[in-house]
């Protein structure tokens, strides 16, 4: 059972008891009891499953409960608060200052993800404007320094190491001290990891402590130990003054919920979760979206966040439809930014209600079809690209040509063109439309839009709104609109909720074919760069597999 599973479990026992018409007492226990089977079996530890257990009982004290509350409600929110509350460090970790040398140093048991972490951070933090680079100290393992060497230039991240210098104290202080000279402003240094003696990590930790000064000290912990993270938290929060911790390998097993409660009973903060091993695999932790994500309720603020570091390429598009123009070159180009934002399963857990509905999606498949509607962009001539596709109709052959040079059928060629043609209109239609927007945008401040949708989530989450209980797992768009305000159709400087709403649907129209993220995460955080919607029918021809 993987994280997400855990979610679902305890989705399905709120969803079940919100929507039985007996919404007694005994039904409340049951759920709460599946709840709590739900956590045991992640691992979590029993008697903060106890506690939470009682925390519920006494929010929903079905005895005193006047008759017009809404226990539906009150349920739900009992529920996340409790959630909230178990994995809550209480601690806030370190925040680098920019044009500042901050110097992050890196500890761990081998092979907990200690490189591969290091370079996600680096990477994490060069997406946000930082000047970021890596140093390796780790001298005891035989071709750590390759290892960390490779993944730096596959990030492109400036590093430091050594192949003959046996002292990791001696290359620490020569690396970090070269990196301040060169002004940058993340400088993070991997040590070695020792294989279960927790002495000798400690006592390297602290003479690398003693000879770089770092600002923050990060223990990476692997989060498949499950609660027994807690023994080392707690070693390590006593050892390191400025002590916060990554836990990685949350993707690949349900104890990372046990390892997560663990580690914020010790109140060391949790600063990031590794959930894969690729480069963007790292997921900044904080307790409330942490939950809305894993009940289904998404994490807005955390995909505008990615769409924003992804730093998506959408100028000539968007000068594009302020004009009322759409070309088949631009349809090319959203679907290659849909294919950098990572794994669709990945990204559906960020919107809320679709990871639900994602169940069972198969990310091969969604990006193969995406893939081949690449391929049959690229056998396309620069006239056909800059073209508005009439010329396909008037000259079919032209299709019969691209199909066979794209290795694909005339069918999936009419597919495009139909889907491309659908945004053109859109794009048609929202022409001057989208100008307003961005001046309207302007009006209102210009403030943090990451900021503006994660207070919005917390709001819903607090009224128990969203995936839980919304009826299949999908999120109360209407309230969700209201919330945006009002949504956008006359240009009054808010996204198109409208094209939301049919994009969560998920090519609902078109019969289960994927639903489009990257217009999606544009239109929610892309705002100054201009939003794109419209690609909600993505797929209606495809495998059919979005919802099995
Ligand atoms: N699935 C998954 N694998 C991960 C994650 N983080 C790291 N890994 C994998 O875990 C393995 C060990 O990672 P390393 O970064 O080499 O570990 P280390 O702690 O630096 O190891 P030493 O240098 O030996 O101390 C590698 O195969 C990584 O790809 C993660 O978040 N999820």
């Amino acid at each position: 059972m993987v994280l997400q599973d855990l979610g679902r479990r305890i989705n399905a026992a709120v969803s079940d008891l919100t929507r039985s018409p007996n919404l007694d007492e005994k039904a409340f226990d049951a759920m709460v009891k599946e709840i709590s089977n739900a956590l045991v079996e992640a691992d979590v530890n029993v008697k903060l499953v106890m506690n939470l257990r009682n925390s519920i009982k006494r929010s929903v004290d079905f005895k005193h409960l006047s008759p017009g509350v809404n226990k539906k409600r009150l349920i739900q929110k009992a529920v996340y608060d409790e959630l909230v509350k178990l994995v809550d460090p209480h601690a806030e970790p370190f925040k680098p200052r920019k044009g500042k040398p901050n110097v992050i140093m890196f500890v761990g048991l081998q092979g907990s993800g200690k490189t591969t972490s290091c370079t996600k951070l680096a990477r994490w933090y060069s997406a946000r404007g930082f000047k970021a680079c890596l140093v390796c100290a780790d001298t005891f393992r035989a071709g750590a320094f390759d290892q960390l060497k490779q993944n730096a230039i596959r990030a492109k991240i400036p590093y430091f190491g050594s192949h003959t210098q046996t002292d990791p104290v001696a290359v620490a202080r020569e690396g970090v001290d070269k990196f301040k000279k060169e002004r940058f402003e993340i400088i993070i240094v991997d040590t070695s990891g020792r294989h279960r003696q927790e002495k000798d990590l400690f006592d390297e930790m602290m003479q690398i402590q003693e000879a770089v000064q770092p600002d923050q000290t990060i223990m990476v912990l692997d989060s498949t130990i499950g609660q027994a993270a807690e023994a080392q938290s707690r070693a390590f929060k006593e050892a390191a003054d400025f002590g916060a911790i990554i836990l990685t390998k949350t993707d690949g097993a349900a104890a990372g919920g046990g390892a997560i409660s663990a580690v914020a009973a010790t109140h060391t903060p949790i600063v990031f979760l590794g959930t894969g091993e690729h480069m963007l695999d790292l997921e900044r932790f904080s307790p409330e979206p942490f939950v809305s994500k894993l009940l289904g309720m998404g994490d807005i603020g955390g995909l505008v966040e990615h769409v924003q570091s992804l730093k998506l390429d959408q100028k000539d598009t968007m000068k594009h439809i302020t004009q009322g123009i759409f070309t088949i070159k631009d349809l090319r180009d959203q679907l290659s930014n849909i294919m950098k934002m990572g794994p669709l399963s990945k990204m559906a857990g960020m919107i809320p209600g679709l990871s639900g509905m994602m169940n069972g999606m198969d990310d091969e498949e969604g990006s193969l079809k995406l893939k081949r509607m690449i391929y049959i962009c690229d056998s396309m001539n620069e006239k056909e690209l800059d073209s508005d596709g009439k010329m396909f109709i008037e000259q079919p052959e032209r299709m019969t040509r691209i199909a066979r040079g794209s290795g694909t059928s005339v069918r999936e060629v009419e597919e495009l063109l139909t889907q491309h043609k659908m945004m053109a209109g859109m794009a048609k239609k929202m022409g001057g439309g989208l100008k307003n927007m961005q001046k309207a945008q302007g009006a209102m401040g210009g403030g943090n839009k990451a900021q503006q949708l994660a207070a919005m989530q917390k709001r819903m989450a607090s009224m128990g709104q969203g995936g839980m209980g919304g009826g299949g797992g999908m999120p109360d768009m209407a309230s969700m609109m209201k919330m945006l305000g009002g949504g956008g159709r006359g240009g009054g400087g808010m996204p198109d909720m409208s094209a939301l709403a049919n994009m969560m649907g998920g090519g609902g129209r078109g019969g289960g074919g994927m639903p489009d993220m990257s217009a999606l995460a544009n239109m929610m955080g892309g705002m100054g760069g201009g939003g794109f919607p419209g690609m909600g029918g993505m797929g209606g021809s495809g495998s059919g597999k979005g919802r099995r």
